[in-house]
């Protein structure tokens, strides 16, 4: 029997037209209760699918594997640290013995810093990065070249400020950096059972600021996977120094070690230090920030004291800062702190090296202290060229714009050994993508005696790549300097490359 709706209109019964209304309002009911059921049902599921995929990410901490908290944001960690086998990527180094990792792994304190000094260190990088900032989501500021993202570029603060910058920071920002560093660099002595003192303090040692803000360069993308000694070189062991918290003042931004299984993740606290070795037995990424702003600061150590750096130094000198590059002649007259930076400061620097905050092998340092060829450079950095046979070879280069390419590299035969793009193109088993590499040349003996040089890649006319002052090993003054070139092998083995060079003497 049909079910009756209550309330129905009674019909008399044997009517004909009564029956078949009757007969169609069952049918309707029918048909409602049929749709009502199936909304019923696809709500159910849905809801269980939702429930299921929220367990499964939860379970997954929303990224892209399993993962595990290595330090949770509420825990106060005494020291924690797990030991993983070391790769092999020390191996294609100079190993120095009592320092080079044969112990590797990672390690995380809440007790190296205190919650005082992070407020103290996270104020410098406020200060600093207010002055500049990247029009991405990641900006840095490496106190040490002076590097500082400013829109697209960076840009060298202390020659842009001059000693205007000491209304910025302190004598005693300078101290309780260095102080930080050195906590830091006991700190990995202990956990990794060597001398503190041979641990030497490398580039690039910088600030990090990042929000949601869209990338819009490769350098604000810091959220690739990486591994530190391939992006950086020199970095035998890497620290951060966290300087605000994850899910107070961020969302996102957890810091991921990457493992087959299960990823483990750093949750970041103020004052919070994790360090590690810096080989691919710590492959790791930074989660995309999600909203909110998170800071910190990569302070990293390599075994080889020729890579060494110094700790910043808040000594006036000549109108600089101690241990600064030039004499602050880029400094524009009556120029302030937060004053727009004009153009000519803002030197553009492909990446070629995926990696944290897209900086290759000491880039931030090196766009402070090495100009890309070609730059403006203000009167006071221009020094006299040395060397007549190579002055000529430079004026027989072809300008930077018209630069003909593989012409330019036939132009200048003395610079160039002979083989050399042929050699570190195929030495670098190109692969697609951006695969940067690294092949050692030794430039002509006429380079002897020069203290300063500048080299940069144009590729194809459209891409230049500045090569860091770190691949150019200058061991000393009377020595034949040993190019160590970046290159980007598939586009060199595609493209036509073109070397381009300038240099200076002492
Ligand atoms: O900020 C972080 O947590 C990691 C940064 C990083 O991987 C790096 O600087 O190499
Ligand atoms: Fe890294």
């Amino acid at each position: 029997m049909a079910p009756q709706r209550r309330g129905a209109p009674k019909v008399p019964e044997g009517s004909g037209a009564a029956e078949r209304r009757r007969q169609s309002s069952t049918k309707k009911d029918r048909v409602q209760q049929e749709a009502l059921r199936r909304r019923l049902k696809t709500a159910v599921l849905g809801a269980c699918a939702a429930l299921g995929v929220l367990l499964v990410w939860s379970h997954m901490g929303g990224d892209d594997g399993v993962t595990e908290a290595l330090a949770h944001r509420s825990e106060v960690l005494l020291g924690r640290f797990i030991e993983v086998p070391c790769s092999e990527d020390y191996d294609s180094h100079r190993r120095f013995e009592g320092c080079t990792p044969r112990k590797c792994g990672r390690g995380v304190s809440d007790m190296v810093i205190t919650g005082e000094e992070a407020a103290r260190v996270r104020s410098i990088a406020e200060k600093g990065l207010s002055l500049g900032g990247s029009d991405g989501g990641a900006s840095i500021l490496d106190l040490h070249s002076g590097a500082l993202s400013v829109g697209k570029h960076f840009v060298n603060l202390y020659r842009y400020f001059g000693d205007k910058i000491q209304t910025v920071f302190s004598e005693e920002d300078f101290q309780l950096y260095r102080d930080v560093r050195q906590k830091v660099q006991l700190a990995i002595a202990e956990a990794f059972g060597i001398s503190a003192s041979s641990l030497h303090l490398t580039k690039p040692t910088f600030f990090s600021r990042i929000n949601s803000t869209q990338a819009q360069t490769a350098h604000d993308e810091y959220w690739h996977a990486h591994v530190d000694k391939v992006t950086y070189g020199s970095f035998d062991y890497t620290s951060l120094l966290y300087l605000s918290n994850y899910l107070e003042d961020f969302g996102g931004g957890r810091f991921v070690f990457m493992e087959e299984g299960a990823n483990k993740t750093v949750e970041p606290r103020a004052g919070r230090v994790s360090f590690f070795t810096s080989g691919s037995e710590n492959l790791h990424r930074v989660e995309k920030v999600l909203w909110g702003t998170r800071y910190a600061i990569t302070i990293a150590f390599t075994c080889n004291p020729d890579h060494g750096i110094a700790d910043p130094a808040f000594t006036v000198k000549k109108g600089s800062l101690g241990a600064l590059p030039g004499p602050g002649s880029l400094q524009p007259s009556g120029s302030v702190p937060g004053a727009p930076l004009p153009p000519e400061y803002s030197l553009d620097r492909p990446a070629h090296t995926p990696g944290a905050l897209g900086l290759g092998p000491g880039q931030p340092g090196d766009v402070a202290s090495t100009p890309a060829p070609g730059a403006a450079l203000a009167k006071g950095d221009q020094q006299p060229l040395l060397q007549p046979s190579l002055d000529h070879a430079w004026s027989r280069l072809p300008a930077r714009e018209e630069c003909g390419c593989r012409s330019a590299v036939r132009a200048s035969p003395s610079i160039i050994p002979p083989g050399f793009v042929q050699d570190t193109a195929t030495q670098q088993g190109a692969q697609p993508g951006f695969e940067a590499g690294r092949a050692s040349s030794s430039l002509s003996t006429a380079l002897q005696g020069v203290s300063h040089l500048q080299l940069a890649l144009h590729l194809d006319h459209s891409a230049q790549v500045p090569l860091a002052s770190e691949n150019i090993l200058m061991p000393d003054q009377n020595a034949t300097p040993i190019v160590l070139l970046p290159i980007i092998a598939v586009m060199s083995l595609h493209h036509d490359l073109c070397l381009v060079l300038s240099w200076t003497g002492s």
